[in-house]
């Protein structure tokens, strides 16, 4: 039987260099991870050597300058090659955006020179692993208000308090930290630090046992006295909040290749299986209730696309628009769970099994609804822009 492509290349609209890395990140990861993906979904448990693997690929320092050892590529290469491993694994391509951008990219962007030299080409080879940590247990939406206290002590911080959700936390060995170095400031009295796992006060608790994306691994961290060198200040004393609100733009572009590859995944999946599975003698798909499912299916992702990509060459261009970078993953993690819930339709008594990955593909993509700011917060960010220039 034909199996039709429904990758759309008009509306990517890539280069031809751009396409040739897409096609070569698409080959890779439908032959190293796609048949793992059921399988690290079970064992909730994040393949560790997809690290190297992923680091010989390049992958992992894409937005990285070459002298570190990255391809000193852009956004929208970034964002596209989370979407083609999230069509392979979400929950494996979920923790390489949180490496490659929320601690690679916050390193590339924020850094000093002595703090890349030491910190990026481990990470960028994947022989470190990295995570970011703003979240804790009293501390998410209102991300400002976080409790993590970082007092200086001589020559080093002494930071005392919690981190809650980090993904890579338990497998993390650098790690950028938002703490407080002035509670009484508000915003302006956050500092971010790089973090190594080694450091004295530093652990992790239980792994979380989540919904989707379980391969991806979560945890709380623990600080208990723990002490940072003073060197380890990521950017300025009180300017971490700057640091973490630019960092969500591009963290939220870049992850919604996440919801991208999962809509993609799933109409992978479920276009070739409605013209296989046959009832009332001729195959599903030829009825107009399930033609408007694939037409509804088949937009919803186009429509995504274009938006995501639009965006992200904005931004490889230096234009970011923080209520854009919002409205991307809004509209695409949105999209995603809808999609994912019309390949279960489609699939029927197959579809709620887990013999097929469209269950898998939708507790995935629900969580891009909560991580990165939850839906209602993203629309609270573009809701207030529009304010802004009527006050
Ligand atoms: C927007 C928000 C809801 C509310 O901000 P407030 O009103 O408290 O802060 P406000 O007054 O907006 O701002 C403070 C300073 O910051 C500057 N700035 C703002 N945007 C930007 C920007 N875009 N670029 C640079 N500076 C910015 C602002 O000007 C202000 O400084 P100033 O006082 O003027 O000197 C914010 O709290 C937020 O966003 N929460 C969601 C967190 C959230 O998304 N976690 C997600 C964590 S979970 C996660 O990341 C992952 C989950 C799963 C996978 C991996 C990742």
């Amino acid at each position: 039987m034909a199996t039709a492509s429904t990758y759309n290349a008009a509306v990517a609209n890539l280069t031809s260099d751009q396409e040739e890395l897409r096609e070569a990140v698409h080959n890779f990861a439908q032959k190293e991870l796609a048949p793992r993906a059921a399988d690290i979904d079970r064992q909730n448990e994040y393949p560790m050597d997809m690290w190297k693997k992923l680091g010989d690929m390049g992958l992992l320092g894409i937005t990285a300058p070459q002298e570190y050892g990255g391809l000193g590529l852009g956004y929208l290469e970034h964002t596209f090659v989370m979407e083609e491993l999230s069509r392979a694994s979400g929950s494996v391509a979920l923790s390489y955006g949180a490496h490659s951008n929320l601690c690679v990219n916050q390193i590339v962007r924020n850094g000093n020179a002595a703090q890349k030299e030491k910190y990026l080409p481990k990470l960028i080879s994947g022989d470190h692993v990295g995570a970011l940590a703003m979240s804790e247990p009293g501390a998410g939406s209102d991300v400002v208000s976080m409790k993590l206290r970082a007092e200086k002590k001589g020559d080093h911080y002494v930071l005392n308090g919690n981190k809650m959700w980090i993904t890579n936390g338990p497998d993390a060995d650098v790690l950028v930290v938002y703490a407080k170095t002035d509670p009484k400031a508000g915003p302006k009295g956050i500092t971010a630090f790089l973090v190594e796992k080694n450091f004295k006060g530093f652990s992790t608790a239980q792994k979380l046992d989540k919904l989707g994306m379980r391969g991806s691994n979560t945890c709380e961290l623990i600080f208990e006295n723990c002490e940072i060198p003073a060197e380890n200040v990521l950017g300025a004393e009180g300017k971490g909040v700057y640091v973490l609100m630019s960092g969500l733009d591009y963290e939220r572009l870049v992850l919604s290749g996440g919801p991208l590859g999962l809509m993609q995944a799933a109409l992978d999946v479920t276009v070739p299986y409605v013209h296989e599975r046959k009832q009332f003698g001729v195959p599903i798909g030829s009825f107009q209730l399930l033609q408007g499912k694939l037409a509804d299916m088949y937009t919803k992702l186009n429509a995504s696309r274009a938006y995501v990509y639009a965006v992200a060459r904005a931004c490889a261009e230096g234009k970011v628009s923080n209520k854009d970078c919002a409205g991307v993953i809004l509209y695409s993690a949105e999209r995603a769970t809808e999609v994912a819930l019309d390949a279960i339709q489609c699939l029927g008594g197959n579809g709620y099994t887990n013999d097929y990955p469209v269950g898998r593909i939708l507790r995935d993509a629900k969580l891009y609804e909560i991580g990165a700011g939850t839906s209602e917060i993203r629309r609270m960010l573009i809701g207030r822009e529009f304010n802004k220039v009527y006050q």
